[in-house]
């Protein structure tokens, strides 16, 4: 019985027990809060919350913000001062005000008061020379029973600012722990709206428009709850105010901790409103944040487009009257502040008046900036760099004292030997008058000897060589690398084919040795977007861009009359030589240039039409210098002649008077078709050029599509003439024809249209093949064959 007694005891008294042990509160709030969430769910979701406000808020301020620049920056360019009431159709105040009320609603129209206006500067300053205000103590003011605000809103601003100011301002006071308790706040409000004159319903407004911003109000129960109320007030306000906040942040948390924030557990983030309006800014104004300095800006954009378009109207003026860029400058060479025995040289020459192209690069260079020059063929490109090389010469050596290894001053490189020695012969002629001043020349297919010996014997302060043979100096350590130390100016001659892939290295090799304090400038017909960007590895970054052809000015000469011809491959031959003909019956002073895809292919066309008794000469660079030197003279020089070329003679040669330019093939790309045909209508005179396609290479017309270039139909061709050819192509050397088919298979396989088509380039060599009389491909280049991949050539069983 006793024991049963005890056991019962013992057993309700350990239930008493357990419950006490086990049903005893945890603290920290209720574990449950509204739609079942636990604790960390219901803080996660107020977290969500607060982050799409800050954004939907930093959104509403950014798009205000650049609504006001707006404004403020079109109010400038109008001239008219901000407050003008004639500005129509509305002030820029007027008109933030309504951006700000579009963008501001719902929940936070009083972004919006009556100090927003024009921005004036993001990066505002302090005046230093005014007195600092001390720092009110509102605690001091509380307790003294002065907290009726009336000294905290002596300032007229803040009298204007009205109600959005009042919920702000006891937002800040009130993070920032100025009023002490929440009682103290309580008694601050209500002096505050009394002293303010709000009726006690703005409590109730003050109330409403928290609750409207999305948040329950069940939870806040009391209506005149004004430290909950009021606490969350604070923190949404500053939500807008991040300077404030981010100073408060502190006091946010130790003043208002998680208890008194309740439900509205706002986890205070990275601050990103300010940085990201900084950055906004950033774009807006200048390095130094000057609004006058970026609207200056702009005016200045504005006339210069202005002045482009100006420029536009009088060049078609100018070309409607017949003329091109050649002629249409105006100014004199004595005009241009050059030393009067360059003048001299010049107008022993004939140049009396500029180019259009050396007038805009006179101007630049001569202020000792770097340049990127285009303009069309034969327009005077090369006097345009060679007057700044010769004033810069007698610029320094007025300036130097005599030095014991003589330096030079100025480097030009040329991408031919042809072009290094024709722009050293008109440097020639404008140096004549000037005495101890000498040009030489650095080029291949020349001793190497007897360049370190012209070098040491002659003086020099301008050198013109091509890349190869300079970097051959450079590299042997001749006395050259030296006399470059000294060197003041760098000119690229065709600079678009000297950076290209081909002369690349060699480029880099070159300017690494040349000192970097130099001028560098660079000329050509044509510059590709990759070539602009390639050439800051030679020009500076704050470089002149001068495009002659900006102005409306054609790229070709509208002086040439441009056609083309689509044909089969395999009378190419026959029909050139019909076109020849044709023009020679026309032109008794004829001068034609004939340009092949490759040097042998070159040579077999030589070959043929001297059989067929045509004057002709050949040029490419399987010939000795010499020979080409001679032919290049001769063609200069002589009328009546026709000169069959590979590209040697594509960029800068400067032949007179030429009247007709055939291309036969596919050029390599725009840039050498445009280059081509330069070569006729130098000087404005008048030209012809005759594009020669098989239907295969039609493709390339899109290239030029923008070009005056038409479709003309191919010439009769008589059946004797056709037999005559064959005859004289049978009497030509097969090793010629074995080597032209080569360089002909390896032109088109380099070609990425054509080269990737293996089964149908086949079938084209083939034809060719015939076309030049050939049995069957050269046994000697069947391994080259082999390793282009090329399968079902005749003669060639390629081993699997
Ligand atoms: N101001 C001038 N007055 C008369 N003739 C000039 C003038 N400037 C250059 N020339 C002549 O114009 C011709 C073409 O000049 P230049 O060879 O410099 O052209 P370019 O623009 O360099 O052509 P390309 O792009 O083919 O290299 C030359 O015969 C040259 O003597």
């Amino acid at each position: 019985m006793v024991s049963c007694i005890i056991s019962c005891w013992s057993s309700s008294r350990c239930r008493q027990l357990f419950s006490l042990v086990w049903s005893r509160s945890m603290g920290g709030g209720p574990r449950t809060f509204p739609g079942g969430l636990n604790k960390w769910q219901w803080k996660r979701l107020h977290e969500k919350k607060a982050r799409e406000k800050e954004k939907r808020l930093l959104d509403q301020e950014k798009q205000l913000y650049q609504a006001r620049l707006r404004s403020q920056i079109r109010s400038s360019l109008s001239g008219q001062p901000e407050s003008d009431p004639t500005h129509k159709p509305m002030s820029p105040r007027d008109h933030i005000k309504a951006l700000a009320d579009r963008f501001m609603k719902p929940g936070a129209e009083d972004l919006w008061n009556d100090d927003d206006g024009p921005v004036h500067s993001m990066t505002r300053k302090p005046d230093l020379t005014k007195p600092i205000d001390p720092p009110i103590d509102l605690r001091k003011l509380v307790r003294d029973g002065s907290t009726d605000g009336s000294s905290v809103f002596s300032g007229t601003s803040e009298k204007k600012r009205g109600f959005s100011s009042y919920t702000g301002f006891i937002g800040m006071r009130y993070v920032d722990g100025d009023v002490g308790s929440l009682s103290n706040l309580r008694r601050f409000c209500t002096n505050l709206r009394q002293q303010r004159g709000y009726s006690v319903s703005t409590r109730g407004r003050f109330k409403t428009r928290f609750q409207k911003r999305g948040h329950d109000s069940s939870s806040s129960g009391d209506d005149d709850d004004i430290d909950k109320d009021g606490g969350y007030g604070t923190v949404r306000e500053n939500a807008r105010w991040p300077r404030l906040r981010s100073e408060g942040e502190k006091s946010v948390r130790g003043f208002m901790g998680n208890a008194v924030l309740g439900k509205y557990d706002v986890k205070i983030t990275k601050r990103r409103i300010l940085k990201d309006l900084e950055e906004f800014a950033e774009q807006e104004y200048d390095d130094k944040g000057n609004m006058a300095e970026r609207i200056k800006q702009i005016r200045q954009e504005v006339n210069e487009r202005k002045l482009a378009v100006a420029e536009k109207e009088k060049s078609q003026e100018e070309i409607e009257r017949g003329e091109d860029d050649f002629t249409a400058s105006r100014k004199r060479f004595e005009d241009s502040g050059l030393s009067p025995m360059t003048v001299k040289a010049l107008t022993a020459a004939g140049f009396v008046l500029m180019t259009r192209v050396q007038e805009a690069a006179l101007s630049i260079c001569f202020e000792g900036k770097d340049a990127l020059v285009k303009a069309r063929s034969g327009t005077g490109k090369t006097a345009a760099f060679l007057l700044p090389a010769i004033e810069t010469v007698l610029k320094t050596m007025s300036c130097n004292k005599v030095q014991h290894v003589p330096p030079i001053y100025v480097l030009i490189l040329c991408p031919t030997r042809e072009l290094a020695s024709q722009v050293t012969a008109e440097a020639n002629v404008l140096l004549k008058y000037h005495d101890g001043l000498a040009v030489q020349m650095l080029v291949g297919g020349t001793r190497f000897k007897d360049d370190l010996k012209r070098l040491e014997s002659d003086s020099c302060q301008i050198l013109v060589a091509t890349p190869g043979r300079l970097l051959d100096h450079i590299e042997t350590r001749s006395g050259l690398s030296v006399r470059l130390m000294g060197l003041k100016m760098l000119v690229l001659d065709e600079a678009d084919h000297l950076l290209d892939l081909g002369f690349r290295k060699d480029m880099e090799k070159i300017v690494d040795c040349l000192p970097r304090q130099r001028q560098s400038l660079l000329f050509s017909a044509t510059i590709p977007r990759e070539v602009r960007r390639v050439s800051q590895l030679v020009l500076k970054r704050e470089h002149a861009f001068i495009n002659t052809l900006d102005a409306g000015y054609p790229e070709t000469s509208s002086k040439v009359k441009q056609s083309y011809v689509i044909a089969p491959h395999d009378l190419h031959f026959q029909i050139v030589h019909q076109l020849l003909k044709e023009h020679i019956s026309q032109m008794p002073d004829y001068k034609v240039i004939v340009f092949c895809a490759t040097g042998m292919v070159t040579s077999l066309m030589y070959l043929l039409f001297r059989e067929l008794k045509l004057n002709v000469r050949e040029i490419h660079s399987r010939k000795p210098q010499l020979y080409r030197s001679c032919v290049v003279y001769e063609f200069k020089q002589s009328k009546r002649l026709i000169l069959i070329s590979s590209d040697v003679s594509t960029r800068g040669m400067n032949y007179h008077d030429v009247t007709l330019v055939i291309q036969v093939g596919i050029p390599l790309n725009r840039d050498q078709y445009i280059h081509r045909l330069g070569r006729t209508g130098r000087e404005g005179k008048n030209g012809e050029g005759i594009l020669l396609l098989a239907p295969w290479e039609e493709y390339f017309l899109d290239e030029i599509r923008d070009l005056p270039i038409e479709r003309s139909s191919a010439p009769h061709l008589d059946q004797d003439m056709k037999f005559k050819m064959e005859d004289s192509m049978a009497k030509i050397d097969t090793s010629v024809k074995e080597a032209a088919y080569h360089a002909w298979l390896g032109y088109y396989n380099s070609l990425s249209e054509i080269g990737r088509d293996k089964t149908s380039l086949v079938k084209w060599a083939n034809e060719f093949c015939e076309s030049i009389g050939l049995q069957k491909p050269p046994a000697l280049f069947r391994k080259t064959v082999v390793k282009m991949g090329l399968k079902g050539i005749p003669g060639i069983r390629i081993r699997k």
